[in-house]
């Protein structure tokens, strides 16, 4: 394939993969397709009305630490429909050439790759509460209040909580919760599922990354864009253009993750991909938990059912949250129609 990769060793094509239990990202889109949120676009002025830079004091600081180069074509926006931070092209940039470039030394490095999200989580809680890690950087960080965070089910109540146990999504998040020293902790590991990257080091080992600036690509199925890099001393981590790019386009990568569906995706990154069939999806997966726990345990209980559908009842937890109920419900109408 013809991807002008910036070739600097032989290393260089180790793939950065895609968070944690992730399969190699460098792959190489055969679609030329991509999000154009806006297309020909062709100068900055040129940017769509909808798209907001972020041009706030905290956003500058933090932009101030990256390599000047890495701001000449791209910024930070808040990007239409969702109005969610992503960055976005601010000059047209050529097939081949690297979109975003950060040096390792950049990058906070938590260790090597396991597929358990709790060690590297506490690495970086250590690392963040010790100030090692840059202020600039982590005043960018979504905060523990924020929609990003608050909109995983981490707030769903406690009492729909310990009633959904039997589905497997639920019981794999309860689970991580009863091994973190402070059920506070979840947001590091929010913050290692949603935006951590699995980058092979010199040896070929997975080492779990947070690279600022790369860290701020959302997330679309159809995305060419590569990723690259070798995290080392010298390494640079990169997303390579798979396609022109033009002004006003949002520079997206394709995560990993929730191949077989959408519950891991929701459970690591709080929403939902939905051209992977979405919650429709994920209300079918219930469901076969559903019916798969009436054949080995007799099924819910009568008393069990009513106990989800009050809890169900309970508001809160964020549009996420208010989707899955809905299909939870949906479920439980369908067994109590057998
Ligand atoms: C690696 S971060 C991407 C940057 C993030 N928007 C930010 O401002 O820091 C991943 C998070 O961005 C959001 N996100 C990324 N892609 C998305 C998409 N296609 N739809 C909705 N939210 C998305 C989710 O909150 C996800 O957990």
């Amino acid at each position: 394939f013809n991807l002008n990769l910036h070739q600097s060793s032989g290393a260089v094509n180790s793939a950065v993969k895609t968070r944690i239990d992730t399969r190699i990202a460098t792959r190489i889109a055969t679609s030329s397709s991509s999000t154009v949120l806006h297309a020909g676009f062709g100068k900055p002025s040129e940017l769509p009305p909808n798209v907001k830079l972020s041009n706030d004091a905290v956003t500058n600081a933090f932009l101030k630490m990256l390599p000047p180069s890495q701001t000449k074509s791209t910024s930070l926006a808040s990007i239409p429909p969702l109005n969610y931070r992503g960055v976005i092209a601010t000059k047209p940039i050529k097939k081949g050439t690297p979109i975003i470039s950060i040096p390792y030394t950049l990058a906070v490095d938590l260790g090597t790759e396991s597929l358990d999200p709790i060690p590297p989580a506490l690495h970086l809680k250590s690392l963040i509460e010790s100030s090692a890690v840059d202020k600039r950087y982590v005043s960018v960080l979504p905060s523990s209040t924020s929609p990003d965070y608050s909109n995983l089910y981490s707030s769903w109540p406690s009492t729909s909580r310990s009633s959904l146990n039997w589905c497997h999504l639920e019981s794999s998040r309860e689970s991580f919760i009863e091994r973190l020293p402070e059920p506070e902790d979840m947001y590091y590991v929010f913050l290692v599922t949603s935006r951590v990257l699995t980058v092979q080091d010199p040896e070929g080992r997975g080492r779990k990354l947070l690279i600022p600036y790369l860290d701020m690509c959302n997330h679309d199925e159809k995305s060419t864009h590569v990723l690259t890099g070798v995290a080392g001393e010298g390494g640079m981590l990169k997303v390579v253009a798979g396609k022109d790019v033009k002004v006003g386009e949002e520079i997206t990568i394709r995560y990993g993750g929730g191949e077989e569906g959408v519950d891991e995706f929701l459970r690591d990154y709080g929403f939902d991909p939905g051209e992977r069939g979405g919650y429709e999806r994920f209300g079918r997966r219930v469901a076969r938990e559903v019916k798969m726990g009436l054949n080995s345990r007799g099924g819910l209980r009568e008393e069990e059912r009513r106990q989800i559908r009050e809890s169900l009842k309970v508001p809160g937890g964020g549009e996420v949250i208010e989707k899955i109920k809905r299909e939870v419900g949906k479920v439980l109408d369908e067994i109590d129609g057998w």
